[in-house]
């Protein structure tokens, strides 16, 4: 039987008079690896926002494995949601192994949570976590860092032991955002080779949703590809039927100019990152979306008060 995961359901946001998402549509199936991309200021980071509870949508609704999904920021882990920050985000004055045991948030309000907040806990509670973060931490290649200070290691460690905090919690659903950011390419190989497993080494399936500009990893790690431009999906497919969608390649490169036709890595840059091709391919379209975003500085102040006021519901509900 197919594992339902995340589904959005004709999302919408505005920020002022702009619409950032627009009848946005889309399923990550348990067990699958979803990702979605776009030009700049397609609405990617808005999308994903909306997932996490930052952005409230003025129109549509979400669900998780069927059930109606009311995210906050703050209690994404009580609702089986994990994900990594771009800034990875670790405590420093905790080892790589405490990161990673705190990171097990409800798993952990017997064991090392209470610890932490004084509460009475049971030891063997908190070995069992001990014991659970040891193996998360293995199965990424990195236990041998379990006892050294985050900020020692090399950045692509301590991205790793971002994911490792984000698996502790053994989400339902596990958010990517842009987990390429920063890294080599030998670590961007290593890292497609671990996000590929991820979905399906846990004992329930959980659904990978992944935003990301870097166009390899995408197209190598995605079992489904979700296109957005000017914040309406145009696309939807597997990486090959997306690399050969021309809506996308238009979106992307306005391949009746350029000739090219995917949305595949720029061939000089050795970077695979997109967003290079689009600056310099589409400055027009670069330029429209500058404008517009220029001029919506009321926008940015609606949204500010959008995220000060926190998002419309709350929680998972049947
Ligand atoms: N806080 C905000 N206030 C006003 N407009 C916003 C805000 N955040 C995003 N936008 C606008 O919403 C649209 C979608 O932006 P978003 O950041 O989601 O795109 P993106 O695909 O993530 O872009 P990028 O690839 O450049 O990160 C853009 O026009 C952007 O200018």
């Amino acid at each position: 039987m197919p594992e339902e995961g995340l589904a959005l359901h004709h999302i919408g946001v505005r920020f002022g008079g702009l619409t950032a998402l627009d009848d946005v549509s889309l399923r990550v199936p348990a067990g699958r690896v979803v990702g979605v991309i776009g030009p700049n200021g397609a609405g990617k980071t808005t999308l994903f926002n909306v997932v996490c509870g930052i952005v409230a949508p003025v129109a549509g609704s979400l669900t998780l494995d069927g059930r109606a999904l009311r995210p906050r920021p703050h209690r994404l882990a009580g609702i089986g949601i994990a994900r990594t920050l771009q800034g990875i985000g670790l405590f420093a004055g905790l080892t790589v192994l405490e990161n990673v045991m705190a990171g097990a948030g409800r798993l952990a309000r017997s064991g090392f949570g209470a610890a932490l907040f004084g509460l009475p806990r049971s030891d063997r509670d908190e070995r069992r976590l001990r014991t659970w973060a040891y193996e998360v931490l293995d199965g990424l290649g990195i236990a041998g860092h379990a006892h050294a200070a985050p900020g020692t290691l090399p950045f692509a460690v301590q991205k790793r032991v971002g994911l490792a905090r984000a698996l502790a919690a053994r989400p339902r659903l596990l958010l990517l955002d842009e987990p390429a950011g920063g890294l080599a390419a030998d670590d961007v190989d290593e890292l497609a080779a671990l996000i590929r497993q991820l979905p399906r080494q846990a004992t329930d399936p959980c659904a990978v949703l992944l935003v990301e500009h870097h166009m390899d990893l995408v197209m190598s790690v995605c079992d489904e590809i979700v296109v957005l431009d000017f914040g309406r999906v145009i696309a939807t497919g597997s990486p090959a039927e997306i690399r050969d969608d021309p809506a996308v390649a238009d979106a992307y490169l306005g391949a009746a100019d350029t000739g090219a036709d995917t949305p595949g890595p720029d061939p000089d840059s050795g970077t695979g990152d997109v967003g290079s091709h689009t600056a310099t391919a589409h400055s027009d379209a670069v330029d429209a979306r500058s404008d517009a975003a220029a001029s919506h500085s009321d926008a940015v102040v609606a949204h500010s008060d959008a995220v000060e006021a926190g998002p419309r519901v709350d929680g998972v509900t049947s």
